[in-house]
């Protein structure tokens, strides 16, 4: 059995009469929103064979699965990244497991470093698509055609109706939202102020280390995939300060209720 299939079962002997459908990802920062999870059955990641254990600090490192908005949702308080040394084949673990145990469709939030002076920290970023600058790609490697594709379109990475799910509900709830690009860089450095320069140029408006490669993972194994960001920080030297996780932490926290409400009412809004 490969790794995934191992969580995947694993996790379906925990779940008994739990139906999970959507999945969350949360990012730097925005740990909480689990807390208003109902119901919770937490799992920590180091129980579930085949999953990497979670060493980014402030990434608890546990799904947490129950009720949130009228949906049934399995979410992960903390991710992976490439630059904890986890290998691209390792990262497909945790969103096939999700996609074999039900899981349809997959929210993912991040903290992100903005690329526009008007898109302040505190604000939030809808990923309307998104720029690898990484060269790697978690997909590299053998395909499985049960799975997905060898060759897969990303036309429409993020999909159009969750998209616009989203929009409407922030837009009756007169939460600013803007729309963007997200560039990965690997990580673990920030940016330099000149590689910020460059990469608004190549036309992206928000910047991490994450959530292009679950993206690539989901969608290859059929989920549909929106995205958003929380902008922690202006990218390096547009601003003048320094950039620390501390930040990204503190101002991902002071975020977290606004998209935390945010999601909720969108989950209520799928029933
Ligand atoms: O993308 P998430 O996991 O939210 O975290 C972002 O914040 C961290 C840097 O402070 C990096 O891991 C970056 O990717
Ligand atoms: N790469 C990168 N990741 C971030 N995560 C939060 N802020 C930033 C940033 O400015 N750059």
């Amino acid at each position: 059995m490969k790794a995934y299939q191992l969580s995947a079962e694993y996790l379906r002997n925990k779940l008994s009469q739990r139906k999970p459908k959507v999945a969350i990802i949360l990012g730097s920062g925005l740990g909480s929103l689990a807390d208003a999870i109902e119901d919770p059955l937490i799992i920590p990641y180091y129980d579930i064979p085949g999953f990497p254990t979670a060493t980014v600090h402030g990434h608890k490192g546990q799904l947490v699965i129950g009720t949130l908005g009228n949906q049934e949702v399995a979410c992960m308080q903390g991710r992976f990244h490439l630059y904890e040394g986890i290998s691209p084949e390792v990262l497909q673990i945790p969103l096939r497991a999700l996609k074999l145990i039900g899981c349809e469709q997959v929210l993912l939030t991040n903290a992100a470093g903005s690329l526009h002076s008007e898109m302040a920290p505190g604000s939030l970023m809808l990923i309307e698509d998104h720029i690898n600058f990484t060269g790697l790609n978690p997909l590299t490697g053998e395909n499985d055609e049960a799975i997905g594709p060898r060759f897969l379109d990303l036309t429409q990475a993020y999909d159009r109706d969750m998209r616009t799910s989203i929009q409407r509900v922030a837009k009756e709830m007169k939460i600013e939202l803007h729309n963007g690009v997200y560039l990965w860089a690997v990580g673990p450095t920030f940016e330099t102020p000149a590689e910020i320069r460059m990469f608004r140029l190549l036309g992206a408006d928000a910047i991490g280390m994450s959530t292009v490669p679950e993206t690539l993972v989901a969608r290859h194994c059929g989920m549909k995939v929106a995205a958003i960001s929380s902008i922690t920080n202006l990218g390096a030297g547009m601003s003048g300060n320094a950039l620390s996780h501390e930040e990204t932490l503190d101002e991902g926290q002071k975020a977290a209720k606004l998209l935390g409400d945010l999601i909720v009412k969108w989950l209520e809004s799928l029933l």
